[in-house]
């Protein structure tokens, strides 16, 4: 069963996977705003817990420190009038560096751990509430919400990924150099596809949309025509 609560199953979701970069965070934020669903940004809570693993000078290797670290972690999202949510982690605007590669390489290695993607699970889950959900991250449409509706993967070249990355890092007054991001891109997209628990892969009912080389709104029109009418 997927959900504690069998009433959940009734609520439809739209999982949106794929690897850093490919745009899922921007496209699921503005496809729940047009069709009015909440929306779940889990790669935030395992960069939240990362970051207070960090904090805390928990060894990346002490699985149980870790648990105990996720379940002790506070993640908030505070709306921000439309733009990206401020996310407050253990009571402090982390939201500028939760978003670094530091930050996501953290996320990446402690998402390895099963028993911290075991100790998010219920957190996820509890996202799907009416009128509906739509969720990002690597495993929605595969472990999170593998009964969702609508499932879609997004990929782009690992080279315009890292260029997407680098302006969305240069616009916060953030210096990286493209060759360090590009190698840090394909680094993550390896660990987090070879792992052996939930790796980053399309479901199978998944529909797979190559976002390379389309602007922000034609995906998001492309996704939207995946929803029954409104
Ligand atoms: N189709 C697109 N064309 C151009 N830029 C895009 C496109 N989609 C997303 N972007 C930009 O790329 C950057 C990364 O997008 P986003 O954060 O949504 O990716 P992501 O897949 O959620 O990454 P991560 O998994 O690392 O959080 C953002 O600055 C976003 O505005
Ligand atoms: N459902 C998820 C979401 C995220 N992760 C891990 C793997 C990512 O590299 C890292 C950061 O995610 P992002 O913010 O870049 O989407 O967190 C995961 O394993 N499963």
């Amino acid at each position: 069963m997927t959900d504690a609560n069998p009433a959940a199953s009734s609520i439809p979701v739209l999982a949106i996977d794929g690897p850093s970069g490919s745009g899922k965070g921007t496209i699921s934020r503005l496809v729940a705003q047009r069709v009015g669903w909440h929306f779940l940004d889990s790669g935030a809570l395992y960069r939240g817990v990362g970051l207070a693993a960090a904090w805390g000078d928990i060894d990346l290797s002490d699985a149980s420190a870790l648990v105990r670290c996720t379940f002790d972690t506070q993640i908030q999202f505070l709306e921000n009038g439309g733009g990206e949510p401020h996310i407050i982690v253990n009571g402090k605007d982390a939201t500028d560096e939760l978003r670094t590669e530091t930050a996501g390489a953290a996320a990446s290695a402690i998402a390895a751990i099963p028993e911290v993607r075991a100790a998010l699970k219920d957190r996820q889950r509890a996202y799907r509430q009416p009128p509906g959900l739509v969720a990002d991250g690597r495993d929605m449409g595969t472990v999170i919400f593998p009964d969702a509706p609508y499932k879609v993967f997004l990929t782009a070249s690992a080279e315009e990924r890292a260029e997407r990355r680098h302006k969305q890092l240069s616009e916060k007054g953030i210096s990286v150099t493209l060759p360090g991001l590009l190698r840090e891109i394909l680094a993550r997209d390896a660990r987090d596809a070879t792992r052996a628990v939930a790796p980053l892969r399309p479901a199978e009912d998944a529909v797979r949309i190559d976002t390379t080389g389309l602007s922000i709104e034609a995906v998001v029109e492309r996704v939207l025509a995946l929803l029954p009418a409104r």
